[in-house]
């Protein structure tokens, strides 16, 4: 019997020449990344666990990126970087992206910004690697071939100290989209069709491994927009096989050596679904969860007062790009917030042309609100002065991954899930909009 991508990276992580799906390995991790929600606590778990002055298994496979609550004012979220550039000097960590001088992010060039692309853009997504974060949308990064998932505290103060973490083999669904990606869809609306699908929990603990000529054809972005929702299935980590795309991409981020798996054709499958994307629409998840699928143009009397174009989800270069593509030429009708992933997003966003203007020219001459300083921003509401943050019962078309009560602050708000087509439609109407509208 085959092996499964995921199963292979695990067989050669615990080294084996095969694993099953639901063995119980240990695998040898090749890169734990923490930040400043979670670092602090697994850096407690660390030192009470293995000593107040142990060390790291090694210094050079921890990635610390501050990048949740940054640009705040509240104290203990302030602290909390403070922990990490403390352990980062203790250690001789070499991956820290610090930040400073919270006054101007762009003063601070080691500020990286939302992690998940931060990782990628730093070259720290390799295919055939293992890559745990203390963040559950870790499995962005399965994108690249690698085998990422979130993990909690515990388990990521246990790697600080050992580099191995035991983990269950998962069973693999595959999901296969077929067609021709018709030029109103984005990944995000494939995501948010199969989450609809399957529901929340319809992948728990289990590999969603993205496969077929529409996932072929995508971008690396768009590619991490598939995998990065694996989570709000339920997922263990998504996958999507290395080719001619990745490498590209990888090799322009790091000169580190790597080894590609690939899913057997005799491989076994828990479930096996074939799409046909041409035959998809746009969609939206409704107000409370991801699974709360609608075609959004059966959304259209849903008013809004804002939209948000921002996240590890949403917030990539590609999704702005998209984002002008609509925006151009017209006016927005509610307050459009636009929060790039990271710096170097935020940087594209003033070099990147479309049609000749910026995407930032695009972005102001449509009346959004001016670029905001790379973070997660409001994704998960923060501290009350987060920017973006949702502080009253409002309606927001947002291009993050999750619409839970309070997830975007106000416990109240109302939060549509969208591509950054359907965003950029709905700011220009005030209404939840169908990207067709202004699409060719
Ligand atoms: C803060 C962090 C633990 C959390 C996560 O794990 O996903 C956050 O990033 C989120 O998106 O909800």
């Amino acid at each position: 019997m085959g092996m499964t991508l995921t199963e292979k990276i695990l067989a050669k992580a615990s080294r084996r020449s095969v694993v099953e799906p639901g063995e119980n390995i240990w695998v040898n991790v090749d890169v734990l990344m923490t930040h400043d929600v979670c670092g602090p606590g697994t850096i407690g778990v660390f030192k009470r666990e293995f000593g107040a002055d142990a060390k790291v298994w090694d210094a050079e496979k921890i990635v610390l990126i501050p990048d949740h609550y940054i640009f705040t004012a509240d104290e203990r979220a302030n602290r909390n970087v403070d922990i990490l550039r403390d352990f980062a000097q203790e250690q001789s960590i070499k991956y820290f992206y610090d930040i400073t001088d919270r006054a101007n992010f762009k003063a601070n060039p080691d500020y990286k910004g939302v992690c998940h692309i931060a990782l990628a853009q730093e070259g720290h997504t390799r295919p055939g690697e293992v890559l745990f974060g203390t963040d559950s949308h870790t499995c962005n990064a399965g994108a690249f071939g690698q085998f990422a998932t979130g993990i909690g505290n515990t388990d990521a103060g246990f790697i600080m100290g050992t580099g191995k973490l035991l983990i269950k083999v998962p069973a693999t669904m595959r999901f296969v989209l077929n067609g021709e990606m018709p030029d109103y869809l984005l990944a995000k609306d494939l995501i948010l069709q199969i989450i609809g699908d399957i529901s929340v929990a319809g992948a728990t603990y289990r590999t969603m491994e993205f496969a077929g000529e529409a996932v072929q054809r995508m971008t690396m972005e768009e590619r991490m927009t598939l995998c990065n929702m694996a989570i709000e299935a339920g997922g263990k980590n998504g996958t999507i096989a290395p080719d001619e795309t990745t490498y590209e991409y990888v090799r322009a981020c790091t000169d580190k050596p790597f080894e590609s798996f690939y899913t057997d054709s005799d491989a076994n499958f828990y479930s096996d679904r074939t799409y046909d994307v041409s035959q998809l629409e746009p969609v939206v998840a409704k107000p409370h969860s991801p699974d709360n699928r609608a075609l959004a143009r059966e959304c259209r009397d849903v008013k809004i007062d804002r939209v948000y174009i921002g996240s590890c989800t949403g917030g990539k270069t590609t999704d702005f790009v998209n984002a002008a593509r609509i925006l151009k030429g017209h006016q927005v009708k509610v307050p459009t917030y636009i929060v790039p992933a990271t710096q170097k997003v935020y940087e594209d966003l003033f070099t990147y042309k479309h049609e000749g203007q910026t995407l930032s020219e695009i972005f102001l001459n449509s009346g959004c609100i001016e670029p905001a300083a790379p973070s997660c921003a409001a994704c998960l509401g923060g501290p009350k002065d987060t920017f973006g943050r949702m502080n009253k019962p409002e309606v927001c078309v947002s291009t993050t991954n999750r619409n839970f009560p309070g997830r975007m602050g106000e416990k109240t708000a109302q939060i549509y899930l969208a591509s950054p087509y359907t965003a950029a439609a709905s700011a220009l109407t005030g209404y939840v909009t169908d990207p067709r509208e202004f699409l060719g």
